[in-house]
């Protein structure tokens, strides 16, 4: 039987070539001998998932496509490891670098593409390298375990999953980016400022317009000079700045080549029986570098090569999702506007959701979404149809998804059954509710193993989760709905709290492995959110994990957007001297502070510090940190009262004082503010903040859950109190209750919403639950050490976070 088959040869055992292979099969299983060259050591992987495996969220086994056994039992010839060197179109062969020679009667080349390096002096030092395959992941979680810094220069979707992948690894990481926007490939100014102010509050550090010099250090990286004289730190430089496709094979066989390898509606290149697939490959002008038009071009070339009636390839609209955890960021099409389009734009600050829709004659184009995603598989099948919206509502493009009625959710009920779920395998709803009920799948994996849905980048698991709720309803409802503190585990914050008291947990690493990780090393989120569960619970047994802090709260600065540092220290109350103030000016000077400037908070910011002054700034200034940084107590504002103002009844200054001397150094779930007001005229804000409090005739009120930032809330009146004493004791026990209360990240403005004022209120009247929780917020306090006195004491700490290393170039 063997002997009529035709002998098909692929060069390159990557996503797009052996997708073709795997329809091949399924449409051909018997016409071709099918024999396979990859230049990498191992089976076909999906390359998508190596920011998942980087980010700690997979393993490698994790991400294996077909392993070898599957290519035994197809009959294919996998040479592995094995690079072809040579094609002899006219001889109708293939030549590979150890000298194998093997005839083909089809040819299929999927080269992919390689990752474009920037030409710098100094570029070929160890520790500088690309992103692209499973060694390059390999070498980035090693280099981990050894070095402090990496920094990636291209904030494009490579780039920042890199970057995340880093910060994961509990590694520093600086995104060098040629333009002032990030992403500017997919994004418009807006979301793409939104992207970076995310971002940054995860860890990353962005270096904007900087365009590189040179790679400094001596054999090993250490940092890169930018062409304005500043430089970066460096132990190792990931360069993400675009690929090229693969071509020099095909260029030196005589194909046709111009940025790609030139092919026309059914792949075929410019030679008889030569085909070509996958990034490399040029169609109508075009290169992909995504998944999805890769897979439809190898559709059309299965159906071709297996003998069966296709349509043509026209092209692919494209679209992408950055899979960086806690950020949801959509751009598909033409997504930038232009003289003839129009847009429907919804930005909502508060809930930090923008979504524009680009419309050109009446038809939508492109469509860019940040904070809420639901709508893109939708818009995309609308651009993809060529729908016109002239008779729609803008409502009915755009939907309010944030709540569970029934705008919510992405609408999969009224989606046509064509419409595409998983863009990167072309699987749409009838396939997937089809198997749902034909095969009794329950669960997102089920499908995922059934229909290849959400096989690849994982985006459309919310769609395949909505899509199994539609099919199942209740019966699906009932399988999930828990929420877990992030992905890297099937527990709630409840469960977790519990697990903790109960089998005397104590530390990070403790806790994910008792409680079976599926993320070892756990993430971003979950991590430090465990290191203030742990420290919340043991507050005089538990030694602080730095490494589950991030890296604000790691090195007790914040860190600015060229990489330099802030330094506020305390001012209690708002409240200094001439003494203190000189003292202030005199740092100021000594270390060339650029800026020097009044918070909102009553006190002053020394801008533009390097890391190398810090700890000889904080010994310098004598005072202890202001925590600017930390989700702690920040400031509490005061307005002057009673001891100068004609309509105090109180000394606001002396309560201020006293609360933040009370409470500095104190941890919380998210950061704290406080203000205190002389007379209900409210002169220090004390409305909105997490507690306000207000002097009144013979007393005090105590407003809590107050808010002045990106969601603007009026503090809800807590309690009234005759006495200073009293407003210290009620302000411990509430504090005490959201520390033992609060989610992680949650800010009292959230959380008093969340359980009710009336709850809080019955909690911290009741005077023995009140003395139980001052109780425990006394334990905390009595072992708070400031933190830059321990630097500055500490020449282990000094050398680990402050020093530099010397650069030379
Ligand atoms: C970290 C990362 C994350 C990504 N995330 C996404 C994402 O979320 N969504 C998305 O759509 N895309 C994503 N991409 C892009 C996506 O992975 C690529 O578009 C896709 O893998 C390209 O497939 P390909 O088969 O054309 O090339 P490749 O997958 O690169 O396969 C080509 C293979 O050919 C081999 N080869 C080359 N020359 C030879 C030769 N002469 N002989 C033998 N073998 C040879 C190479 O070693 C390689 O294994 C990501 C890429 C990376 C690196
Ligand atoms: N989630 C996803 O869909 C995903 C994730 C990773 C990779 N990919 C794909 O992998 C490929 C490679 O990704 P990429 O991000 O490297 O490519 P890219 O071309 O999308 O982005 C490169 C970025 O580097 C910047 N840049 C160029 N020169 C620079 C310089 N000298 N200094 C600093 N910045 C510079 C560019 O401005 C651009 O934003 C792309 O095809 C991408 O689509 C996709
Ligand atoms: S709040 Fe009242 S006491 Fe304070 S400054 Fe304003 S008017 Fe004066
Ligand atoms: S959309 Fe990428 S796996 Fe489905």
């Amino acid at each position: 039987m063997g002997e009529s088959r035709e002998k098909l040869v692929l060069i390159g055992n990557g996503m797009a070539g052996m997708n073709t292979i795997e329809h091949i099969i399924k449409l051909a299983p018997h016409k071709y001998d099918i024999t396979v060259f990859g230049s990498e050591p191992h089976p076909n992987y999906n390359r998508i998932l190596l920011s998942y495996v980087l980010a700690g969220d997979s393993k490698v086994e994790d991400i294996v496509i077909h392993p070898m056994e599957w290519y035994e039992a197809n009959g294919i010839h996998l040479y592995s490891n094995e690079t072809v060197t040579s094609v002899d179109t006219a001889g109708q062969n293939v030549t590979t670098d150890s000298g194998l020679t093997v005839a083909y009667d089809k040819l299929i080349v999927a080269t992919g593409s390689n990752p474009f390096m920037l030409p710098l002096p100094g570029a070929d030092k160890e520790g500088v390298m690309a992103y692209r395959t499973i060694r390059d992941c390999e070498i980035m979680i090693e280099a981990s375990q050894q070095y402090k810094k990496a920094v990636v220069i291209g904030g494009g979707l490579l780039g920042l999953e890199a970057a995340r992948g880093f910060l994961n690894l509990g590694m520093q990481v600086d995104v060098v980016h040629i333009v002032d926007t990030i992403m500017e490939r997919q994004l418009d100014r807006t979301a793409s400022k939104m992207l970076q102010e995310a971002l940054e509050a995860q860890g990353m550090n962005f270096l904007l317009e900087k365009q590189t010099e040179s790679i400094i250090g001596d054999e090993r990286v250490q940092g890169l000079k930018f062409k304005d004289g500043t430089v970066a730190e460096a132990d190792l430089i990931v360069m993400a700045v675009g690929i090229r496709p693969n071509v020099a094979l095909a260029r030196e066989s005589g194909l046709e080549v111009a940025n790609g390898i030139v092919v026309d509606d059914y792949l075929q290149t410019s030679v008889p029986n030569v085909y070509a697939v996958g990034e490399c490959a040029q169609h109508r002008g075009a290169v992909y570098g995504l998944v999805a038009p890769l897979y439809e071009q190898g559709a059309v070339l299965a159906k071709r090569l297996a003998g069966a009636e296709t349509v043509p390839y026209e092209g692919s609209v494209v679209y992408t999702k950055l899979k960086v955890s806690g950020v949801d960021v959509f751009s598909g099409g033409q997504f930038m506007d232009a003289e003839d389009t129009k847009a429907i734009r919804v930005h909502d600050e508060f809930s930090g959701i923008y979504k524009k829709v680009v419309v050109k004659d009446n038809k939508i184009v492109g469509a860019v979404l940040f904070g809420d995603t639901a709508d893109g598989t939708r818009l995309m099948q609308m651009i993809r149809n060529g729908d016109d919206i002239s008779g729609l509502e803008k409502t009915a493009i755009l939907r309010d998804n944030s709540g569970s009625g029934n705008g919510g959710g992405s609408g999969v009920a009224e989606m046509a059954d064509d419409a595409i779920i998983c863009g990167c395998n072309g699987v749409s709803k009838g396939t997937i509710c089809s198997a749902i009920k034909d095969q009794g799948l329950t669960s997102v994996e089920e499908v995922k193993n059934c229909t290849t849905a959400s096989r690849s980048c994982g985006g459309c698991k919310p769609l395949v989760s909505e899509l199994l709720s539609y099919t199942l309803g209740d019966a699906y409802e009932k399988t999930s709905g828990k929420e877990t503190i992030c992905g890297c585990t099937d527990h709630s914050r409840e469960e977790i709290l519990a697990a903790m008291k109960e089998k005397g947990l104590s530390h990070v690493k403790e806790v994910m492995s008792v409680l079976a990780w599926k993320n070892e090393g756990g993430c971003s989120k979950c991590r430090p959110a465990l290191n203030y569960y742990l420290a919340m619970l043991n507050p005089t047994t538990y030694a602080d994990d730095p490494t589950s802090r991030f890296v604000n709260e790691r090195m007790h600065a914040n860190i600015q957007k060229d990489g330099t540092y802030s330094v506020i220290p305390r001012i209690y109350g708002g409240v200094t001297s001439p003494a203190e103030l000189k003292r202030i000016a005199e740092v100021a000077e000594k270390f060339e502070v650029p800026t020097v400037k009044f918070t909102g908070g009553q006190r002053i910011d020394l801008l533009g510090v390097k890391k190398e002054h810090l700890t000889q700034m904080w010994e310098d200034l004598d005072m202890p940190s202001g925590y600017a940084y930390g989700k702690a107590l920040r400031t509490v504002k005061t307005c002057v009262g009673d001891t100068y103002c004609r309509f105090g009844t109180a000394d606001a200054m002396g309560m201020g004082i006293q609360l933040e001397k009370r409470f500095e150094r104190l941890n919380t779930p998210a950061k704290v503010k406080m203000a205190v007001s002389g007379c209900p005229r409210n002169c220090a804000e004390s409305g909105i903040k997490d507690l306000g409090v207000v002097a009144i005739d013979g007393g005090w009120e105590l407003y809590a859950g107050g808010n002045g930032g990106v969601k603007v809330r009026a503090g809800d009146l807590m309690m009234v109190v005759k006495t200073e004493s009293e407003v210290i004791e009620y302000t411990e026990a509430y504090l005490q209750y959201y520390r033992e209360t609060g989610i992680y990240g949650e800010r009292t403005s959230e959380w008093v919403k969340r359980l009710g004022i009336d709850t809080i209120k019955e909690v911290i009247s009741d005077p023995e639950q009140r003395a139980g929780l001052c109780a425990r917020m006394n334990e905390t306090l009595s072992v708070t050490k400031d933190p830059w006195k321990e630097a500055v004491n500490n020449a282990t700490i000094r050398k680990d976070l402050y020093e530099v290393v010397e650069i030379k170039s």
